[in-house]
């Protein structure tokens, strides 16, 4: 079985690609960018939005793996429209055409997330009706599209990992080591108990292939979204301080009431969103970023145990201590 991984160049896109080579599956990768050049992969290079770009990558493919997505803290609106919800009907339409049986979604868990406690929350939850940011608003678009085109010859499937981190991640670490050398991560926000997800990229990558593999006629997999976890949730602000003190930087001590903070980050949003047409700002403190700061957000996997027989593969710990060596570059000096 050939794969094609569309956004195979990005963080979870090249974890994808090398397991399913040493797993020996051939496989062609498909993105806007190059990062990486590997003798026995094919790199094609073109906008998912773009079917004269697509269609030769789909060649010969039987499953595709669709984890493609603008930055997820660009904030763009009229970028993740274009990529997540029209590019993923492009990438639809194109492997009908091409024959391909088998689409795999990398969706979110966040999905279902509007800002308030989810604990041990289940694929069956309604999306979000208020999305908190654009990104999460058109992983919902996504999402459904793929969803909806399931058929008996057109396999779909979406996985909804939460809170990825691992080697050469671009988002979680180094944002977190940028927050900290601006001498902005002094403080935690609320009162530091609350628990969440975070998820070694190998144990997504493995919740995807298994995907891939129970793809089928009349798999009870077909047409449905599933939750890849570590199954070991954790403080939202030890997860944060592992990490922070394993790159030799000070953990946070003090407290910030969430809800003052939120307030704050409203009332940023809302300059942010009047300077717009003038300057281009990208805050970290976000009302999602400090929301995924201050709730409980952590989900449930059993479904995926129960229909693909996902276990996570990396503990909790092994991934942090892993991560925090490939982040050795990043240690304070
Ligand atoms: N990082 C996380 O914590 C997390 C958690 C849950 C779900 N996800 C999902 O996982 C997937 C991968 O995320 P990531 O963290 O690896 O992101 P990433 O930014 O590292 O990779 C995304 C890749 O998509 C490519 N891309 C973007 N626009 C494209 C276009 N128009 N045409 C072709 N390629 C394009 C980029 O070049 C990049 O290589 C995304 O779908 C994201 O929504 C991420
Ligand atoms: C309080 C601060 C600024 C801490 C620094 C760490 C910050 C950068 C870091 C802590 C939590 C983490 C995070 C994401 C980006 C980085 C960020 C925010 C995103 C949004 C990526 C996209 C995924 O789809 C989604 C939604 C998911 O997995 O559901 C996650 C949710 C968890």
């Amino acid at each position: 079985m050939r794969f094609l991984v569309i956004g195979g160049c990005g963080f979870l896109g090249r974890h994808i690609v090398d397991e399913l080579l040493s797993r020996g599956f051939p496989v062609n990768v498909f993105d806007i960018r190059s990062t990486f050049d590997d003798g026995r992969v094919k790199i094609f290079l073109g906008d998912l939005c773009k079917k004269e770009d697509l269609m030769p990558a789909l060649e010969g493919v039987s499953a595709v793996i669709h984890c493609a997505t603008p930055p997820p803290l660009s904030n763009n609106r009229a970028l993740f429209h274009k990529v997540n919800h029209d590019g993923t009907l492009n990438i639809i339409a194109c492997c009908k055409e091409a024959g391909v049986k088998r689409m795999v979604l990398t969706s979110s868990a966040s999905v279902v997330y509007e800002g308030s406690d989810i604990k041990n929350g289940v694929e069956t939850m309604p999306y979000a009706s208020k999305p908190m940011d654009y990104y999460t608003e058109t992983k919902i678009l996504q999402e459904k599209v793929v969803l909806q085109a399931n058929s008996d010859d057109f396999y779909t499937v979406a996985v909804r990992p939460h809170g990825i981190f691992g080697p050469r991640d671009p988002h979680l670490v180094p944002t977190t080591v940028r927050t900290a050398q601006a001498g902005k991560m002094k403080f935690m926000i609320g009162n530091g108990e609350n628990l969440v997800d975070f998820t070694f990229v190998r144990n997504v990558v493995h919740g995807h292939i298994l995907a891939a593999e129970s793809l089928g006629p009349g798999s009870k997999v077909n047409g449905k979204a599933y939750h890849i976890t570590n199954d070991e949730p954790i403080y939202f602000w030890t997860f944060l301080s592992k990490i922070l003190v394993g790159l030799k930087y000070d953990a946070p001590k003090r407290h910030l009431p969430f809800t003052f903070i939120y307030f704050l980050a409203l009332i940023l949003n809302l300059f942010v969103f009047l300077l717009k047409p003038i300057k281009d700002i990208k805050p970290t403190f976000t009302p999602m970023t400090v929301c995924l700061a201050g709730t409980h957000h952590y989900y449930s996997s059993e479904a995926a145990k129960k229909d693909m027989g996902y276990r996570p593969i990396v503990s909790l710990d092994d991934g942090i201590e892993e991560t925090i060596r490939s982040f050795s570059h990043l240690s304070k000096k």
